[in-house]
């Protein structure tokens, strides 16, 4: 065994290093790409599915093992169908060369910041019953539904999200987008839930901040206007009746230890040119 591992390190050329690289650099980024999406829990189905298939086969189960791999085969077909918005999403990333992503990495400081103007300005809106929908990116990215606001991109701010929710004013109606320490866009239009399941109390604006949870790794916060209850949503669940500090924990959770782009952070982070 050792012999053949060090035979196989003797034939090694350095193409083959670069092809391994290569795979795994793609193999991470497609992790990265479909992590905490709903792309997970189908993936996990599908290779539940797969060992079955090679179990049935083992035991020569071949009714059993026939219509497995029937199975299998129309869900392969399936599979660019039911994973079209990904796909389609994921073509765009590396069209707009946005694949490998590298992007600067914010300081504690900098989330700190971040996070309590936003949890300020929540609060802020929810005494004034004002509705708002705010979407913090995370490794999945959102320019599909940023393309569908007004781009701002501007540094987050209490003052500019306080001016953005302003009832009767031109970007109030629809989510602000979050990308680190940036407001990409406001007036964005996110997708509802169908999950019948909610209460009825629950209208668009929470229903959009748990339809796009479902879709992305995202953390929503809506604020009601019609009780000024502060909530956040992650991974298609939302949680109500925040007060400031819980909310300044949970997102610090979110953002500060869970906020990973992809292989450019790890090099970045130990880059020798860091400052
Ligand atoms: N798909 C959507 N994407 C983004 N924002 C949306 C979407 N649907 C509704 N909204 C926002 O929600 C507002 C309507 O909120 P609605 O009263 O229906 O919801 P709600 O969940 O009951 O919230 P509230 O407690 O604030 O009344 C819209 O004016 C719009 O700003």
């Amino acid at each position: 065994m050792l012999n053949q591992i060090t035979a196989l390190f003797m034939t090694m050329r350095a193409w083959d290093i670069l092809d391994v690289l290569v795979v795994t650099l793609f193999l991470y980024n497609l992790y990265v790409l479909i992590k905490n999406t709903r792309a997970t829990a189908l993936l996990k189905g599908l290779l539940l599915l797969g060992l079955f298939t090679l179990l049935a086969g083992w035991l020569q189960l071949h009714a059993v093992s026939w219509i497995m791999e029937k199975l299998m085969t129309m869900i392969l077909v399936a599979l660019p169908v039911v994973f079209q918005p990904e796909l389609r999403r994921a073509l765009e990333q590396i069209g707009r060369g946005k694949f490998y992503v590298s992007s600067p990495i914010m300081t504690e400081q900098e989330w700190t910041n971040v996070i309590d103007n936003v949890v300020d300005a929540a609060v802020e809106m929810g005494k004034k019953k004002i509705g708002a929908l705010l979407v913090f990116e995370r490794t999945v990215g959102l320019d599909d539904y940023i393309d569908t606001g007004i781009r701002i991109e501007g540094l987050v701010s209490e003052e500019l999200l306080g001016n953005i929710f302003i009832v009767n004013t031109p970007l109030h109606d629809g989510a602000v987008i979050i990308r680190e320490n940036r407001i990409m866009a406001a007036g964005c239009l996110l997708p509802l839930t169908r999950d019948r399941s909610l209460s009825s109390e629950l209208g668009t604006r929470h229903r959009a901040a748990i339809g796009i949870s479902e879709q992305a790794d995202c953390v929503v916060l809506v604020v009601s206007e019609e009780t000024g209850t502060i909530s956040y949503t992650y991974g298609g669940h939302i949680y109500r009746h925040m007060d400031a500090e819980t909310l300044r924990n949970r997102l610090r959770g979110f953002l500060m230890q869970g906020h990973r782009r992809g292989v450019s952070d790890v090099i970045q982070k130990w880059s020798p040119l860091k400052k």
